[in-house]
């Protein structure tokens, strides 16, 4: 049988569906997804929409128990993953108002769907240009996190909406000498701009050359106090770092959303539990959120490798998804098409796992807080015990 491309491969969901016979399917979906997602469906309105505007919603919900002295405390997070729609070739203005567009009519439905915080995929206003290392162009697409067009635009379609958007952007930083930044910024109920958080984690691996552009962020971890609960960003290659997603949740954060840009051939194997691993160690909701689609450049570029220059970026396959802190998650989205996922949660979750698991109350931060400490220290030597027989390898 012939073998598929990866970039023809959808959703891993529907390839069960497809496959399984129907007795063992919801058996499988269980041991692969945890037992507390439940498909909601999706209203039909939304379903028309998503149908004439050729993206997928989909829409589940984390059942958490019922307290006595807490009210549940439900909000929706919406998750967007989306192509860019112009070629690379055609102008700033054109390709940035293309995905405006694409973008409002996504958040649209997520409204429809009763969405109440919306985060969109890492840079989602341009093509991911840093596999080039051209500047030009592609650092015009860098704007204001307080005052640039993207953050106006977003600014209506929260407030008409009383919403919160996570808009992650190239941010140029125009009181400090005009330098660039990969930033996340959070666009409170009310359209104000509540904050922003700086990429923390810079990526040298293939041709992620994003440290050609901007450095590593200067925002530490903070963590945003909403409506809809303490909501915190680690921006994609942040994932890789279980420090960074531990300095979220000891801060407070209740849902960490991880807007990403990856491709496959580099990190899928790494994709569904990265992210799912974070939300069971911290005691959160995690949200990761990656592109969908292939972005072709205009002018060649070399990997590094040996191998050929070339003007494509691989192929960005999607499968956005939300873990909670039990561990159980959501399908993703599909690996080609652009996507909404809306996951219903009950905060009371994070707290009701870390009573049973007790993670936070057993994680000694005190002993690793000594021994990093001394790990950072120019003359520090590994705690090795060696075998006396002399057969060490
Ligand atoms: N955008 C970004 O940081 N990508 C790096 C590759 C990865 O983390 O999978």
């Amino acid at each position: 049988m012939a073998s598929i491309k990866s970039e023809n491969v959808d959703d891993f969901d529907s390839i069960l569906d497809s496959h399984l016979p129907a007795n063992v399917l919801s058996e499988v979906k269980q041991l692969l997804y945890g037992s507390n997602t439940r498909n909601l469906g999706v209203p039909d309105d939304v379903l028309l929409k998503a149908a004439v505007e050729q993206f997928d919603v989909k829409i589940f919900k984390f059942d958490a128990k019922k307290e006595e002295l807490r009210p549940p405390r439900i909000v929706r997070v919406g998750i967007i993953q989306n192509k860019i729609v112009l070629p690379t070739t055609d102008s700033i203005l054109s390709q940035k108002n293309a995905l405006y567009n694409r973008i409002e009519s996504m958040i649209t439905a997520a409204v429809m769907a009763k969405v109440n915080v919306i985060c969109l995929q890492e840079a989602w206003n341009m093509p991911f240009a840093f596999c080039t290392r051209e500047k030009h162009p592609w650092c015009e697409f860098a704007e204001s996190a307080e005052n640039g067009p993207t953050t106006k635009f977003l600014q209506k379609l929260s407030k008409e909406n009383r919403i919160v958007i996570i808009s992650p952007i190239l941010e140029r930083d125009e009181c400090k000498g005009d330098i660039i930044w990969n930033t996340a910024v959070v666009i409170d109920t009310d359209g104000t701009v509540l904050g922003k958080h700086r990429k923390n984690h810079i990526p040298r691996v293939g041709d992620f050359n994003e440290s050609t552009y901007y450095m590593e962020g200067n925002t530490g971890h903070p963590v945003f106090q909403t409506a809809f609960g303490k909501i915190a960003i680690n921006i994609c290659y942040g994932r890789h770092h279980p420090l960074n997603w531990l300095m979220f949740g000891l801060n407070g954060a209740e849902i960490v959303f991880n807007p990403s840009a990856t491709i496959a051939g580099l990190s899928e194997p790494l994709w569904s539990i990265e992210a799912r691993n974070a939300a069971i160690a911290n005691g959160y909701f995690t949200c990761a959120i990656n592109r969908v689609g292939t972005e072709v450049f205009p002018n060649e570029f070399t990997s590094g490798d040996g191998k050929p220059s070339h003007k494509a970026f691989g192929h960005f396959y999607g499968s956005s998804y939300v873990a909670g802190p039990d561990g159980s998650r959501t399908p993703g989205l599909s690996r080609i098409r652009d996507g909404l996922l809306v996951a219903e949660i009950d905060l009371n979750l994070c707290r009701q796992v870390k009573d049973v698991w007790g993670f936070q109350m057993t994680q000694r931060l005190e002993l690793y807080a000594k021994s990093l400490n001394e790990v950072i220290k120019p003359d520090y030597e590994q705690q090795i015990i060696k075998s006396l027989t002399g057969l060490n390898l």
